[in-house]
């Protein structure tokens, strides 16, 4: 018996000290939210300023002003009522000229309230306006400085990204309202504690405090539901992808012809539904804790309304005095509500700008070593690619002991099949990633210490994946060296080279024809849009050393094949030039062809050396020649 109580005694002191530690938990948690949060505020804040200082200036002038009109104007209304009931009692000594000044006051009071109301709401939009403005340009620029993509490919990142993208348009115009309104909300307050001091100063205090727990509650929660199941729950990220399979044009096709909609539409509710239990049981828990602490909120609020009545009834107070408490006391309770409500869109809003500012904040994973060395030109003795090995960010081992020369000049084509690693070296090449050790050296110049900007001008590269932009044809062109813009003759170059010059001409609109469907454009076939990304590669020729091509005629005929192939011998002669290709028939215009197989380089020889060599080449051009009927 005696061993239980003892049991007990060191159960409750368990307790105890558990309970305080769970009190000074919830204090330090209090502590660091209210620490984060006024962090993001306060660098939000300068970010206001910095889009727009003009509307910032008028709305922080007007919103001062406006919050302090209810407390003049209750303070106006109780010498009125006082000034009205004295001249009602003894006339002899009312005070009519102060009671009409008072008035006046008042009337423009309500004058001021209004006649604002119309610049505010402008200069409110417009600052939300340039807020969502600057936000994204602020987010294109700080894209801008990620040089690999490794992090583009980071689902966490990228799903940030898109997320901060999506909101932009919404959540600073959230932040703005959620900042303004508090801050008229407490201005208000205040002014209302300035107001009673002399009566009941006690009176906004009480209220004030009984409603911070239900404040920090829902704020607490709201963040919950916000951060883990809005933003960040695979449930939310599975349900913008099923519902932009359906949404958007890339899975149209597919979409109708296996008639896939329903299917989507069921993954969509499945995930949903799934996200959704778990809200409502949130919301259901903030519902009970806000209901508990608004008792207590309104409790504040009954306390000193009964006090107000049972002074009154002592005789304790004028018409004036009951008028303005009692005025006071509502404006006070529809502020503090206005206070919950506003707090949580802050709240969320707050959220946002913190994700920006992490976001603003995250490194590259790829650094350019400073200062960076120059990118030699012409190249000497050529690329050295030593010993590479390279694994994706997921792990996925793409390359391995990967050693071989560029030589200037010479043209190498890479061959292998799906998967050998063929894109990756080139991605390699243009510093997309660094490879996982082994390094490529520039005229024995490591790739990692030249100047990125400068090495990537050096390479025309046409991408397996290249893009089609919504602009016109010549622009289409010319982003691939922006300086040929308005060059027609340049233009008329690139796109001869690449076989498309014919079928521009006769475009009424030539180079100016805008493309794609976003802005209601023309449509180009997909072996013409690949024949424009040929185009947009040889328009840099001047000024790049090395050519890419990358697979570049798997949507051509063969007769545009045949000459893209001659127009990019001609092209890269005494350049040094890398061509990605599975059809065999075109590497036999290479110098030299590797040969890749799982990630290894198996072969390296001319055409003729690797079909004497009857290894992998042989096999795979034995195959297509088979296929082809090829006689050589
Ligand atoms: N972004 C990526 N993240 C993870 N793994 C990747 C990525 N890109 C490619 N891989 C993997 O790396 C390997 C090599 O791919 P790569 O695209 O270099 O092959 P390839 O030889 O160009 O193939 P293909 O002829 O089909 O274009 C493949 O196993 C592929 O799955």
């Amino acid at each position: 018996m005696s061993q239980s109580i003892e049991q007990t005694t060191a159960n409750l002191e368990i307790n105890n000290v558990q309970n305080n530690h769970n009190q000074q938990n919830l204090i330090t948690e209090f502590v660091k939210n209210i620490k984060n949060y006024s962090i993001v505020l306060a660098r939000s804040l300068p970010l206001l300023w910095e889009t727009a200082p003009k509307e910032t200036s008028i709305i922080i002038i007007l919103v001062l002003l406006r919050s302090c009109i209810p407390a003049i104007s209750i303070a106006i209304n109780k010498q009125i009522v006082d000034g009205i009931s004295l001249a009602l009692k003894s006339p002899e000594s009312a005070n009519f000229r102060t009671i009409i000044s008072l008035v006046v006051f008042w009337v423009t009071a309500i004058f001021i309230e209004n006649i604002s109301t119309p610049w505010y709401n402008s200069a409110f939009i417009n600052l939300a306006d340039k807020l969502t403005a600057n936000i994204n340009i602020k987010l294109m620029e700080k894209a801008d400085t990620f040089i690999d993509i490794t992090n583009f490919e980071n689902s966490k990142f990228y799903d940030e990204l898109e997320l901060l993208q999506n909101r932009a348009s919404a959540e600073p115009l959230s932040l703005l309202q959620g900042i303004l309104e508090i801050l008229a909300i407490l201005i208000t307050l205040v002014s209302m504690l300035i107001l009673l001091s002399t009566t009941a100063w006690w009176i906004p205090a009480l209220i004030l405090v009984a409603c911070l727990p239900q404040t920090y509650l829902s704020f607490k929660l709201e963040s919950e539901i916000w951060n883990k199941i809005f933003y960040k729950s695979p449930q939310s990220r599975r349900m913008r992808y099923y519902s932009n399979v359906l949404l958007t044009d890339t899975f149209v096709k597919e979409v109708r012809l296996f008639d896939l909609s329903a299917f989507f539409r069921q993954r969509y509710v499945a995930a949903f539904e799934d996200k959704y239990q778990m809200i409502s049981q949130l919301r259901g828990k903030q519902a009970f804790i806000t209901t508990i602490l608004g008792i207590l909120s309104a409790s504040g609020n009954a306390f000193s309304f009964c006090w107000v009545v049972l002074q009154a009834l002592a005789g304790k107070l004028t018409a004036g005095s009951i008028l303005l408490l009692i005025q006071s006391l509502a404006y006070i309770q529809e502020n503090i509500n206005r206070l919950l409500q506003s707090s949580l869109i802050l709240q969320r809003s707050t959220l946002f700008m913190e994700m920006f500012f992490r976001f603003m904040e995250t490194q590259p994973s790829m650094t350019v070593s400073l200062p960076s060395k120059n990118v030699p030109k012409p190249l000497q003795s050529g690329i050295v690619f030593d010993n590479l090995e390279f694994a994706y960010p997921d792990g996925r081992k793409a390359l391995s002991g990967i050693s071989f020369t560029l030589h200037p000049g010479e043209t190498v084509a890479l061959v292998g099949e799906n998967g050998a690693g063929k894109s990756t070296l080139v991605k390699l090449l243009a510093r997309f990633y660094d490879p996982t050790s082994g390094n490529i050296y520039i005229d024995g110049e490591n790739l990692k210490e030249l100047d990125l900007k400068e090495w990537r001008k050096q390479i025309a590269v046409v991408f397996q994946d290249f893009c089609r932009y919504a602009l016109t044809i010549g622009e289409n062109i010319a982003l691939g060296d922006t300086s040929a813009m308005d060059d027609l003759e340049r233009l008329k170059l690139a796109s001869e080279k690449s076989e498309i010059a014919y079928k521009i001409e006769k475009l009424s609109q030539g180079y100016s024809t805008p493309l794609g469907k976003q802005f209601d454009g023309t449509e180009l076939s997909g072996g013409e849009w690949q024949k424009l990304a040929i185009a947009r590669a040889f328009i840099r020729e001047d000024d790049a050393q090395i050519m890419i091509l990358d697979e570049p005629t798997a949507a051509l005929d063969p007769r545009s094949e045949y000459e893209i192939f001659n127009s990019f011998a001609q092209l890269v002669r005494g350049k040094t030039a890398i061509l990605v290709t599975h059809r065999l028939a075109s590497v036999r215009l290479a110098d030299r062809i590797l040969v890749l197989k799982a990630g290894k380089l198996v072969e390296v020889g001319t055409h003729e050396e690797l079909l004497q060599k009857n290894g992998e080449y042989a096999t795979l051009w034995n195959m297509q020649a088979e296929q082809y009927q090829m006689s050589y």
